[in-house]
């Protein structure tokens, strides 16, 4: 799963009103999710993971997505979205991946957040722009302390299920 390997910068929750805290993710129709990715056209794709390939797309405001296809639909791969999609739309922490929402259709599952421009860490440490930015102990030190802090915001907001 995904919770945000990216180098991101986070958002903080929606608020309205007396400081209530409104959802800030919400569901795609797959039609809306064809538009803003030209039909996960190809040239779109920003990578692929265990779940699905990873599309790049633009909403009908301008703003910026990544959508995360599921590959092949099984009761494990349904499982795993429902997992993702229920954690991160439950945490909002500045380090994890914001939810933007998801989508299901058919066998069709789909998960939209926040399009990540700086990619991922593996590529700065290990891949293609390893080289352009070097990264010292102190910023390696920061990642694997803001990383944990992450990880910590999911697992104490997850209740464990009985
Ligand atoms: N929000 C995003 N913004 C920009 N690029 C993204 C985003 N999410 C994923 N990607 C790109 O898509 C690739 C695959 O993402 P994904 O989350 O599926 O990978 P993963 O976490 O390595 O895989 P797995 O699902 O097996 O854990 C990433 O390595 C990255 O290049």
């Amino acid at each position: 799963m995904g919770f945000g390997s990216m180098i991101c910068c986070g958002k903080g929750l929606d608020r309205k009103g007396q400081g209530k805290k409104q959802p800030s993710w919400r569901i795609f129709s797959l039609k809306e999710l064809h538009a803003a990715t030209n039909n996960f056209n190809y040239d779109n794709k920003l990578g692929e993971g265990g779940f699905g390939s990873v599309y790049w797309g633009q909403l009908w405001d301008g703003s910026q997505i990544a959508v995360k296809r599921l590959k092949v639909w099984s009761n494990k791969a349904e499982m795993e979205f429902a997992v993702e999609v229920e954690i991160l739309a439950r945490v909002r922490h500045k380090n994890l991946l914001s939810l933007r929402g998801y989508c299901a259709e058919g066998q069709e599952r789909l998960i939209v957040y926040d399009y990540m421009p700086n990619l991922s860490l593996l590529s700065h440490l290990h891949g293609q722009h390893s080289s352009e930015c070097l990264l010292d102990w102190k910023r390696r030190m920061n990642i694997a302390i803001g990383s944990a802090e992450g990880i910590a915001a999911t697992s104490t907001t997850t209740q464990p299920h009985t």
